[in-house]
């Protein structure tokens, strides 16, 4: 039967489909799981009713956030495709999706070809070198242009682009392709209307006579390309003779398996049309798991040394966690790639990450509507699994006796947060659960509790990601809770150093009193940027001793959570410390974890501390003739310009800018191009807040 699991690698496809928000990604999703013959309800997704949107608000929102994955069928191989967000607040989610992918389709709006945010994904799917085919959709619409989006990909991708198709006809006259492989046209007829019902199949005809030079100059440029590719068709070629089309093929497929060229096909989702030759194309020329081969693995107890993982059920077994859901009946689903070996259901594994044994439940493989159960997990292939208790993303599975730990994903620093106050006691329990629940899922915001305020701090990546966070606390685990403003997520650190500051702590309140002495030194921590603290212990002659040394450290990084100038986080600071006292009845761990902690706090001050904010890299695209205005707009805000290209009619103008000066920005933007300019922005750096404007957030942070 179609739906048992393929054992034979070379028909399984691990593929994404990747497209900048309102592309068409989830109707053209819905349309693949049509015509796969998945036997399910197709809805619009403005009807909230998609297979790949789960959570009740990515329906309302009408985007879609989470990567689920979801298995299909066509010609006897078997698909499976992970939902790959395209907003540009989840980027860690899409680079999660492409970690365990090989090979994408990237869908374009073929009216307005390559956009920022489309470029954003590609560059982040050429970092992970995924293979790719294009699909330009659309195509029914007023303005489309495929010869355009195709110049597009070349001028804004710089990626080269084989085109495979012709469109027929063009907006509502669009009914078909020239496929220039068979040189013949795919025509969807459709009723009196020209509407094509679902999954329809189109009829093969000839090629239009208005289309026939046309046709003939691409297939040229095709069957050249391909050539080229290969010295013994290169031969053939420049002989003269013919290359059959499974010679083209093969060519093919080895260019775009090697990140050379990407072929481009188009359609309309919506009017069903295109569709099958583009699933054709995903089997035809997207890599197998074998293509893949084998994948760099570390050793858990030594992350320099290089294990490999071949796709292969005869290894040892290694899969990554890339993806938590909650699933209304099975509860808890961890969706794994498997990388190497196989295991049945029931296996004791160890998650290798975390140090901790696992016992693999359930397993399914997600249909559209259906989950199959399965009894094995076996190398190449995307599973769901139940059962696993302290899994979370990114994590590697392995066999217990062959550990390996599979390359972990670097997330950028969270930086935008928002204060959430529970309205009762019960809110506060049910805020605790959402918290760690939705830490297992996405493992790019980060939690805090104010011990000043008492209030939770959530950080996230941006300011519609904390939205989300938010929203799905209130609707999913019922939190009834005071949410503040979103906040730039602001860091303290110091720029002087102080050689030695002496404390003392000593308090006599009856009884036993409290005694810690301690002399430390703080300086700034330069070069590596994944560390924010250092603490050096220099103590010689046992003067403090050994079980009070952690204490002092600890107290330290309690003191560094709420910095000296407005309350935020301090980093980038290398603590010593050189000496100290203590006495044989008052001295306490307690006692050095305070004095560690008030040492730091008037060290500090002397340290010149300075307050640093998130800096943002944004890129504008905009028609030349509102240039001028977009750049006087980004001086405004305090804003670095740091380029300004061409790039196929618009200016693209890039410059560095705190992230506190960017709320709002997109509606600013719009009314200042009517709405003619596009922009996307990402996190770049921490930098120092000038003195000005430094003033008025400590005031205001010391105020409120
Ligand atoms: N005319 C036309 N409209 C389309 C086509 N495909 C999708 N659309 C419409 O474009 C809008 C966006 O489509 P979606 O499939 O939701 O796009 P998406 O890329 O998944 O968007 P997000 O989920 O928001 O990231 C919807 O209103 C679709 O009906 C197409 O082939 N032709």
């Amino acid at each position: 039967m179609a739906q048992d699991v393929l054992t034979d690698l070379s028909k399984v496809r691990n593929i994404g489909i990747m497209a900048h928000i309102d592309a068409g990604k989830t109707t053209t999703t819905e349309r693949i799981l049509f015509y796969t013959g998945v036997n399910h309800k197709l809805g619009e997704t403005h009807d909230g009713a998609s297979t790949t949107d789960w959570m009740e608000q990515e329906k309302e929102r009408g985007i879609t956030i989470t990567s689920a994955a979801v298995t299909c069928f066509w010609n006897k191989n078997q698909i499976n495709i992970i939902d790959t967000p395209g907003h540009v607040d989840f980027t860690v989610e899409v680079e999660r999706s492409l970690r365990v992918l090989d090979g994408a389709v990237a869908v374009f709006d073929g009216k307005e070809g390559v956009e920022p945010q489309s470029e954003t994904v590609w560059r982040q799917a050429d970092k992970y070198g995924v293979p790719r085919i294009c699909f330009v959709n659309k195509m029914d619409k007023m303005g489309a242009d495929f010869y355009f989006t195709v110049d597009t990909i070349v001028s804004r991708l710089g990626a080269k682009p084989l085109v495979m198709q012709l469109p027929i006809g063009s907006e509502s006259d669009f009914i078909g392709v020239v496929d220039l492989l068979s040189m013949q046209a795919f025509v969807w007829e459709g009723d009196a209307k020209g509407d094509v019902s679902l999954g329809a199949a189109y009829e093969t005809q000839e090629i239009p006579a208005d289309l026939q030079a046309k046709a003939e100059e691409y297939r040229a440029q095709l069957v050249e390309a391909v050539a080229e590719s290969d010295d013994a068709l290169l031969e053939k070629y420049f002989a003269g003779e013919e290359l059959s089309i499974d010679e083209i093929k093969a060519g093919i497929r080895k260019l775009v398996v090697n990140n050379e060229i990407y072929p481009v096909y188009c359609g309309s989702a919506f009017k069903n049309r295109g569709i099958q030759p583009m699933l054709d194309a995903v089997v035809d020329f997207l890599p197998n798991p074998l293509d893949v081969g084998a994948i760099e693995a570390h050793d858990p107890r030594d992350e320099s040394v290089v294990i490999e993982r071949k796709p292969s059920a005869s290894e040892p077994f290694s899969a990554l966690a890339f993806k938590i859901a909650v699933h209304p009946f099975f509860g808890r689903l961890t969706y794994v790639r498997v990388y190497s070996g196989s295991v049945p259901s029931g296996t004791q594994v160890v998650n290798s990450t975390k140090g901790k044994k696992e016992r693999i439940g359930k397993i399914f493989q997600m249909h559209a509507n259906k989950e199959i159960p399965v009894e094995e997990l076996t190398a190449g292939n995307i599973y769901a699994v139940i059962g696993l208790k302290d899994t979370t993303t990114g994590d590697t599975l392995s066999d217990s006796a062959n550990q390996v730990v599979l390359e972990s994903m670097t997330f950028p620093e969270p930086v935008i947060e928002v204060a959430i106050e529970p309205k009762t006691k019960s809110d506060q329990e049910k805020l605790g659960v959402a918290i760690q629940k939705l830490a297992e899922e996405d493992p790019t915001f980060r939690v805090s509790l104010n011990a000043e305020t008492g209030q939770t701090v959530i950080a996230g990546m941006g300011e519609l990601h904390l939205d989300i966070l938010v929203d799905r606390m209130k609707r999913e685990f019922n939190v009834e809770a005071n949410v503040g403003k979103p906040q730039v997520a602001y860091r303290e650190t110091i720029r002087r150093e102080v050689p030695k500051y002496d404390y003392t702590h000593k308090k006599q309140t009856g009884g036993s009193g409290q005694f810690a002495k301690v002399q430390i030194s703080l300086a700034p921590l330069e070069g590596d940027a994944d560390k924010t603290y250092e603490f050096e212990d220099k103590v010689t002659g046992g003067r403090v001793p050994r079980e009070y040394i952690p204490s002092v450290d600890a107290g330290i990084q309690d003191a560094m959570q709420y910095g000296i100038l407005a309350g935020f986080p301090v980093v980038n600071v290398r603590a010593q410390l050189l000496d100290g006292q203590y006495h044989d009845v008052d001295s306490s761990e307690m006692a050095f974890k305070i004095a560690g902690s008030m040492a730091f706090k008037e060290a500090a001050r002397l340290a010149q501390p300075v307050l640093l904010e998130p800096l943002m890299a944004v890129e504008v695209r905009t028609p030349e003739e509102y240039m001028g205005d977009v750049i006087g707009d980004l001086n405004s805000r305090r804003g670095q310009i740091q380029s300004m290209e061409d790039a196929s009619g618009v200016k693209v103008v890039r410059a560095l800018v705190p992230l506190s000066e960017m709320f709002g920005y997109i509606g600013d933007l719009r009314s200042k191009t009517s709405g003619r300019a596009v922009f996307s922005m990402t996190f770049d750096s921490y930098a120092e807040v000038p003195k000005a404007v430094a003033e008025e957030i400590i005031q205001k942070a010391k105020g409120e």
